[in-house]
C-alpha cells in the first residue's frame, strides 16, 4: 500500500487576461501550496480495474478526479494493471483550493511509479491538463507563477507565511464563474519578477461576492484583523484567507473566528510534500 498526500493550494492573486477561441480563461496567478491535504493509498490489484475506496461517497465514482486520472493513464500507457484507489477527503470541495485537481495529480503520480511506466512530469503534466486547468501545478510541484490557462509554469520561491483559510458554506462552479457577464476580462499583464504580491487581486473575487454575500461577509471579517500581509478569495472560490507572516499572528487571529464559521491555519510551502520523490 503506497500512501500519499495530496495538497491543497491558494490563488495568491489571479488576473484574468484574455480569452482563447475555445472559452476557455488567460490567467495570470501565482500557485502556493498549503500543509493541509487530501490522503489518498494506493493498492495494485491482480486484475485491470480501478475501484475507488471512501467513506462517504461525495460524487459518483466515474465523476471522481482520482478514477478519471487513473483511467486516462492506463488508456494512454496501455497499462494492464488496475488499483485500489482510497481517499480520504479533507480538501472542501468547490472551494477554490484546488482539491480535485490536486487529488487527480497524486494519483498521476503515484501510479506512474506503481504501474512502473517512468514517464517523464513533462508528459504526466500535459496528460494532467487535460483533466483540468488546475492539475499541472500539482505535478510540477513548486510554488509558481503560472501563465496560459494555469498551465505554463515558472517555478518561485516565496517568503514563509501562514494563511487563515475561511471555509463559506458554499460549494461553487468555476465553470459558472468564469462565464459571468460581469467578469473583467482585461486586466493589463503584468511581469511577474518586478511584482509585488500584495498588489495584485483576483477578478473572480466580485463576481463571486455579488453572487455569494457570505464569501463578501467572511472577507470583510479577514479585513479587520491585524497583521495581515494579504486577504483575498482563492481561485474562483469560496475559500477566502488572510496571510500571516508568523505563525503567532495566524493563532491569534484563529482564536477570534466568530462561532459557526468554519476555518483552518496552514503554513504555506514552496514545494509539493511529494517532491523528494519525485525529483
Ligand atoms: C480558477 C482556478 C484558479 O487556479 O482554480 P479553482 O477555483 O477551480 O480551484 C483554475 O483556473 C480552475 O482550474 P480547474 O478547476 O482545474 O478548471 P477546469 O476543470 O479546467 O475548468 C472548469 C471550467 O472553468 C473554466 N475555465 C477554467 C480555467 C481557465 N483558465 N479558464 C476557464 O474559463 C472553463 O469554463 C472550464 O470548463
Ligand atoms: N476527488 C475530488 N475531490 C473534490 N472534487 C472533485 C473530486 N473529483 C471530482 N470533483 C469535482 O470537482 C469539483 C471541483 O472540485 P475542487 O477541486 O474541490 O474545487 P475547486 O475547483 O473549486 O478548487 C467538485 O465540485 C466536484 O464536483
Amino acid at each position: 500500500m503506497l500512501t500519499l498526500p495530496a495538497p491543497a493550494k491558494l490563488n495568491l492573486f489571479l488576473h484574468v487576461i484574455g480569452r482563447r477561441h475555445d472559452g476557455y480563461h488567460l490567467l495570470q496567478t501565482v500557485f502556493r501550496f498549503l500543509d493541509f491535504s487530501d490522503e489518498l493509498s494506493f493498492e495494485l490489484r491482480k486484475d485491470s480495474v480501478i475501484k475507488l475506496h471512501m467513506s462517504t461517497a461525495i460524487i459518483p465514482e466515474e465523476e471522481n478526479l482520482c478514477v478519471r486520472a487513473a483511467k486516462l493513464l492506463q488508456q494512454e500507457s496501455g497499462a494492464a494493471q488496475g488499483v485500489d484507489i482510497f481517499l480520504k477527503k479533507q480538501i472542501p470541495m468547490g472551494g477554490g483550493l484546488g482539491g480535485g485537481s490536486s487529488d487527480a495529480a497524486t494519483t498521476l503520480l503515484a501510479l506512474n511509479q506503481l504501474w512502473g511506466l517512468g514517464w517523464e512530469k513533462n508528459g504526466l503534466m500535459k496528460l494532467g491538463v487535460k483533466l483540468g486547468a488546475d492539475v499541472p501545478v500539482f505535478i510540477f510541484g513548486r510554488s509558481a507563477f503560472a501563465e496560459g490557462i494555469g498551465e505554463k509554469l515558472a517555478p518561485i520561491e516565496l517568503p514563509s507565511a501562514w494563511y487563515l483559510v475561511l471555509v463559506p458554506s458554499v460549494q461553487i462552479s468555476t465553470a459558472k464563474i468564469f462565464a459571468s457577464k460581469e467578469l473583467t476580462r482585461n486586466t493589463i499583464p503584468i511581469k511577474i519578477p518586478h511584482f509585488p504580491i500584495w498588489q495584485g487581486h483576483n477578478d473572480l473575487e466580485s463576481v463571486v461576492c455579488r453572487a455569494y454575500p457570505e464569501v463578501a461577509n467572511y472577507l470583510e471579517w479577514l479585513k479587520q484583523l491585524d497583521n495581515t500581509t494579504i486577504v483575498r478569495m482563492s481561485g474562483s472560490g469560496s475559500c477566502v484567507f488572510a496571510e500571516f507572516a508568523t505563525e503567532i499572528a495566524a493563532k491569534a487571529a484563529v482564536e477570534q473566528i466568530p462561532a459557526g464559521i468554519n476555518g483552518f491555519i496552514a503554513q504555506g510551502l514552496n514545494r509539493h510534500p511529494m517532491c523528494i520523490s519525485m525529483d
